[in-house]
């Protein structure tokens, strides 16, 4: 976790979020708030938008650009790059880094599907890359991230990265051909409970509880259950059998659920947003050729 020790070493670094969407804000508000590294050494490009620049200055102070030439500037001074555009708008960003990159400067990507060979293909040359798949709950600093390492890296790069990730969660250094199963389960994963929030909130509601309650009861539900399963260290079928009476009402619910098959379906769902993740590396290999 968080090291405040090691965080001191990153706010030397000069880090431009290349991209600065909701995955790249999420990174940045968790970093800021917890003061690992300074506003004023983060630097959020975007391809067009300017009010979403505005928007991300004065929420926290990072230092934005859309002129063509001071973004170049930025690019080339900053010691980390965090590529963090949709995989479409991918190929043309890394093109464009290409000429201006010293071999020195570290590239982390944390975009679904796209290789290290395929970004260095991009480049042309074997630049020192991490490729990582956080998750949108790095905003709270709840983030839980997959990284791994090209070969180029130094041990003081991966340092930094693990710190920069530590800052907004946990981290998992892993090889490159698990990030797509990780994917599956973490990188995507808060959109499943999302959804699993949402058809409980409606139940609850069409159940005749004020949307207010059964959006507090779900919230609070899922929040216990998760730290239960934390802080006891108690595996979830274990804890689930607890809640679980015989012949109970909680029976009745899980049985309904099997039924409809939703703990294959979401297990097919995880491998199933492994393999899109693996189609669009695909997609985005054979769209350089
Ligand atoms: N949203 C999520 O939960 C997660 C997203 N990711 C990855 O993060 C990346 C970004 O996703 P989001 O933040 O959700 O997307 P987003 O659409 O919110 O943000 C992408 C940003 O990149 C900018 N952009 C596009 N082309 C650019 C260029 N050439 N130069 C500079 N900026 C450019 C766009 O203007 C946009 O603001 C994706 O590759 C996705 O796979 C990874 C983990 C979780
Ligand atoms: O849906 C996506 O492609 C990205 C990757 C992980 C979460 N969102």
């Amino acid at each position: 976790m968080y090291d405040p020790q090691s965080s001191k070493a990153l706010i030397e670094q000069n880090v431009c979020f290349y991209g600065a969407g909701s995955m790249a804000e999420a990174i940045v508000q968790g970093l800021i708030s917890r003061s690992v590294i300074l506003s004023g050494q983060i630097s959020m490009l975007n391809n067009s938008n300017n009010d979403r620049l505005k928007q991300l200055e004065d929420r926290y102070g990072v230092r934005t650009a859309n002129d063509p030439n001071k973004k170049i500037e930025i690019l080339s001074k900053s010691q980390i790059i965090v590529l963090a555009m949709k995989p479409k708008d991918a190929a043309e960003a890394i093109r464009l880094l290409s000429p201006i990159l010293s071999e020195d400067q570290l590239l982390v990507s944390v975009i679904a599907g796209l290789t290290i060979e395929t970004m260095q293909s991009l480049l042309g040359r074997k630049q020192p890359i991490a490729r990582t798949m956080p998750n949108t709950s790095s905003t709270i600093g709840l983030g839980a991230t997959g990284i791994s390492f090209s070969k180029e890296t130094t041990e003081e790069q991966q340092r930094i990265v693990r710190t920069m990730f530590e800052a907004v969660g946990t981290v998992s250094i892993i090889e490159e051909d698990k990030i797509e199963i990780l994917t599956g389960v973490s990188g995507s994963g808060p959109a499943y409970i999302y959804y699993f929030m949402e058809a409980m909130i409606e139940a609850g509601v069409e159940g005749g509880l004020t949307p207010e309650q059964a959006k507090e009861l779900t919230v609070q539900t899922v929040l216990g259950a998760a730290r239960m399963v934390a802080q006891t260290g108690e595996n979830p079928a274990d804890l689930r059998a607890k809640v679980t009476s015989p012949n109970g009402s909680t029976q009745a619910a899980i049985e309904v659920m099997a039924k409809g098959n939703v703990f294959n379906t979401i297990k097919a769902a995880v491998f199933r947003c492994a393999e899109r993740s693996k189609e669009m590396g695909a997609e985005l290999e054979e769209a350089i050729k």
